[in-house]
């Protein structure tokens, strides 16, 4: 009966509401809330949320001032934030922060963030039906014939954005560098073993394994202006053990002979064509038994993993398809396009470590070397 099925759903809410209290009691853990103290994020950036009072409010004609908007915009625009928690209105008239909308001010990197997805992500999400054509929904968007990275380094605000936004996911506790740095045998590599880390941004990864294994030396490549604003970003004492590179993956790698060559994030952006050939460009540098280690989604068959996560990696799927007309892949797909791309590249296995969103994909390079 359908009643039977609300009453069984409401026992399961409360046995896993009691998991949850006893999980926060015994840690010590605030409970979640929407009061400005609560560890709560933003998801949306209003540029008004440094013009009301971190603790007290203002009045809408307030804020209409400082942000330059009219009065009544500056409501319509507040009130509706505040049917997602972003903002509160305490008093008619009076408005004061939530936990979402104060985060815009504590975390500066969460308005970059927002800034991003908002204006990268979803005017490509709106030209979905260009998924039916050879035209990819970015450049509908943008009005550009440019693919993604190339067009956004034409205005490097907007590539440092994207690299900010970058920083920001990897703080996030499924995609912290510390899975990739935990879940795979750093410590077994030879004294100053070679690590690269392609496409890797302001260095996050080799930041956290230059710092946990000091045996290991890394080198960033990644596109100009993100390899100069990691050069700068970097702790002082790691100078000398993590370098940067500028580099573009689809040509020759230059660095000989290194022990691991190692791609975070990188193939998801990139069509089966596209990552063949930066797999490809690898191959004159490979010593025999290199190690090809990539930490990526990789997709279970539907049904397998928990809907959210589910949910999580399709919306990523999608919006892989919209913005680089790629794709996330599953571990066949990883098996095939290194096979494909030669079959000198070993596949070892794909294994998901607990808590992580990211597997770790490892292929062997079975060549004699160059
Ligand atoms: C999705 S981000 C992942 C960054 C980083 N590995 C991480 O996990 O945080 C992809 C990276 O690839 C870089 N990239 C794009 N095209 C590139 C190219 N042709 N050569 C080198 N790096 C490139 C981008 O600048 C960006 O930093």
């Amino acid at each position: 009966m359908a009643s039977s099925r609300i009453l069984e759903l409401s026992s399961i809410i409360a046995t896993n509401t009691e998991r949850i209290d006893g999980f926060l009691t015994s840690h010590g853990f605030p409970y979640p809330t929407f009061e400005i103290d609560a560890p709560l994020q933003a998801i949306v950036h209003f540029d008004i949320a440094s013009s009301v009072p971190r603790s007290g409010r203002a009045t809408f004609g307030q804020i209409s001032s400082s942000c330059g908007l009219t009065e009544s915009d500056t409501r319509q625009l507040l009130r509706h934030a505040m049917t997602n928690y972003i903002f509160q209105e305490p008093e008619k008239g009076y408005v004061s922060h939530t936990a979402s909308s104060v985060a815009l001010v504590d975390v500066p990197m969460m308005g970059r963030y927002v800034e991003m997805v908002s204006s990268e992500l979803w005017p490509t999400a709106t030209t979905a039906l260009h998924l039916t054509t050879k035209i990819q929904a970015f450049n509908v968007a943008n009005h550009t014939n440019r693919p993604f990275y190339e067009e956004i380094a034409r205005f490097p605000d907007r590539a440092s954005r994207f690299a900010v936004a970058m920083d920001l996911i990897n703080a996030s506790e499924s995609m912290k560098p510390i899975h990739v740095v935990e879940n795979y045998d750093w410590a077994g590599l030879k004294e100053n073993a070679v690590v690269i880390d392609i496409g890797g941004s302001h260095g996050q990864i080799s930041i956290a394994l230059a710092t946990k294994f000091p045996h290991l030396r890394c080198i960033v490549q990644d596109i100009k202006g993100v390899i100069a604003e990691g050069k700068d970003m970097l702790p002082e004492h790691l100078n000398g053990r993590v370098m940067f590179m500028e580099h573009d993956f689809f040509t020759e790698q230059p660095v000989k002979n290194a022990d691991i060559y190692f791609f975070r994030w990188v193939f998801h952006n990139w069509s089966d064509k596209y990552c063949i050939k930066i797999l490809r460009s690898l191959i004159p540098a490979l010593k025999k038994g290199a190690s090809v280690v990539i930490n990526e989604f990789c997709i279970a068959d539907p049904g397998m993993i928990p809907l959210h996560k589910e949910k999580e990696l399709r919306s990523y799927d999608l919006g892989m398809k919209s913005l680089f007309n790629s794709k996330e892949r599953e571990s066949e797909d990883w098996e095939n396009l290194l096979k494909i791309a030669d079959r000198r590249f070993l596949f070892k296995g794909a294994r998901v470590p607990a808590g992580s969103s990211l597997a770790i994909i490892e292929a062997c390079w079975d060549g004699d070397g160059q």
